[in-house]
């Protein structure tokens, strides 16, 4: 059995950051990946970078000329290659970036023998043990796959990882589900030409944005073919044979007004569950660990990533909460300040966090929705303005959409901003620097922004309340 120092389950975002950090103290340290083709963890391999890769390359497809959809599907593939390009080089980078500071990288599957032992299995079926003095867990989460007769059977079925690889372009893309990853890849997809039809199991689109910015986010999707319906149960799937294309149909129950339901079949020659995605601590052994966790299957901490093991710590997407590539970075940064700081991070005092959805334009929001603020009895200051009053939206072409802020009506304090335009993304980054350095309305609406650029927009925007 090998010693360690630092044992890191898991190579993603939290996870090789404070690698690479204890291994830069002189620790010795061990990272355990499952997968060689997960060097770097989800966001760089099967996430963030892939999707928005593609994304890209779909706007500025869609920005040529009319073309067929065998010309469609041959861009589609020159675009997946690329994005293989990308996330290859990156996996590499960061398998270079470990062992370069000397980290031992075991690829296996990793569970725990005891507290601080912990086995991998590699693919060949060989074993190893390494025992360690800490441990840090940070194995993600996995895509819920919804209980509906005949999806294992199905080939056609995808979660949001399978897609990416899909080569050949679908003519007709079902997807399960209107959160994040429904609203990009329904986005992404309509422009590189498929006929997409989202289908919620809810009854309100985007139910945490107020009805304004969701229904300015559901105007943007339907402008480009994409067809969104919503309290939609589906029920089953089937495989059927047409001109030598395996199509699959999907069989639902849609709600209607007055609280009938009706059958409804829909078809596809992809369907993409995006339902979800849930902390990934089934194949730890977590109990041998004595590691619990919450009411929601997450691994439950304390306020500087504890778990009920005090050498274990866990990072990430599998500890719970909110499910960002930047959240699981700021959990790295709680644990070194817990291990070489102050002691002064905790969850808790994360500050505003903002969060982008890059589909196109994109949905950038922070702090609280103009519903939220009014449900915690708060006075308020609404202002909103569309994006096609902003020059470079007009210059750019790019005029669908709207620009919202929540500000506090006594004292311009700002409680919330949701943009829906281009460069939302970027822009939202500014409003949150405001709102954490604790600056109010008037600070952006005088701030001097470069011109023409989108962020000048919160001259106005700000200008309107403050
Ligand atoms: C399609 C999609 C798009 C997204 N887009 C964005 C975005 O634009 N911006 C954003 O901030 N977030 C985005 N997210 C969310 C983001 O990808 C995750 O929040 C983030 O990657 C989680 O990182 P993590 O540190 O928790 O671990 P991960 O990066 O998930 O890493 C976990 C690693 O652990 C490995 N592993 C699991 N179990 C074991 C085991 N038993 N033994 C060994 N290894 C194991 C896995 O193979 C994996 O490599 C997106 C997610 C998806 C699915
Ligand atoms: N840009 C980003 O930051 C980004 C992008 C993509 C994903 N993510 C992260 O990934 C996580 C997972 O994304 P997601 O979109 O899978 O989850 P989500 O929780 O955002 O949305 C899941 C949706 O599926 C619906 N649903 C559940 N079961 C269903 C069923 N059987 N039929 C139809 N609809 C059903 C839910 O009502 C919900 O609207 C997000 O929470 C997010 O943190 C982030």
């Amino acid at each position: 059995m090998r010693n360690f120092d630092d044992i890191i389950i898991g190579f993603g975002k939290g996870g090789k950051t404070i690698a690479a950090a204890l291994a830069d103290k002189g620790r010795r340290v061990a990272m355990i990946e499952k997968s060689d083709r997960m060097y770097g963890g989800t966001c760089i391999n099967i996430a963030c970078i892939p999707t928005k890769t593609l994304a890209h390359e779909a706007k500025l497809l869609s920005g040529r000329e009319e073309r067929d959809f065998a010309q469609k599907a041959a861009d589609y593939a020159c675009a997946v290659a690329r994005k293989d390009e990308v996330t290859g080089f990156l996996r590499q980078k960061n398998l270079e970036m470990l062992t370069g500071k000397g980290v031992a990288v075991l690829t296996g599957q990793a569970s725990f023998v005891s507290p601080h032992e912990v086995e991998v299995r590699f693919a060949d079926g060989h074993a190893e043990r390494l025992a360690g003095e800490n441990i840090y867990i940070n194995t993600g989460a996995y895509s819920v796959i919804p209980p509906i007769e005949g999806l294992a059977e199905s080939a056609n079925i995808h979660t949001s990882a399978s897609l990416l690889d899909l080569k050949r372009l679908p003519r007709e893309l079902v997807i399960l589900g209107a959160g994040y990853i429904a609203l990009e890849m329904a986005s992404m997809y309509a422009e590189f030409g498929s006929r997409v039809t989202m289908l919620e199991y809810g009854r309100r689109f985007l139910p945490r944005e107020d009805e304004d910015v969701a229904q300015s986010v559901r105007a943007a999707l339907e402008a480009r073919g994409v067809r969104i319906y919503l309290g939609v149960s589906a029920q089953a799937v089937r495989d059927v044979n047409e001109d030598g294309t395996t199509r699959t149909e999907l069989r639902c129950l849609m709600s209607m007004p007055g609280g009938a339901e009706e059958e409804r079949i829909f078809r596809a020659d992809a369907v993409l569950l995006a339902t979800g995605r849930r902390p990934l601590t089934r194949e730890l052994n977590l109990e041998a660990a004595g590691v619990r966790l919450d009411e929601q299957g997450a691994i439950a901490v304390d306020g500087q990533l504890c778990t009920s093991q005090p050498h274990i710590r866990a990072l990430g997407d599998v500890k719970g909460g909110l499910q960002f590539t930047y959240i699981s970075l700021d959990d790295f940064r709680i644990v070194r300040d817990a291990l070489w700081g102050e002691g002064k991070r905790d969850i808790a005092n994360r500050g505003p966090v903002a969060y982008a959805v890059f589909m196109d334009p994109p949905l950038a929001r922070v702090g609280l929705s103009e519903e939220e603020a009014r449900a915690l009895g708060r006075k308020i200051k609404v202002a909103r303005l569309p994006a096609a009053a902003i020059p470079r939206a007009r210059l750019l072409g790019e005029t669908s959409g709207m620009l919202k802020a929540v500000t506090d009506a006594a004292n311009g304090e700002i409680l919330g901003c949701a943009l829906h335009c281009a460069d939302a993304g970027e822009m939202i980054n500014t409003v949150t620097a405001a709102m954490r350095a604790g600056r109010d309305a008037a600070f952006l609406r005088d701030m001097i922004y470069t011109h023409p650029s989108m962020t000048e927009a919160l001259n106005e925007l700000f200008g309107q309340i403050s």
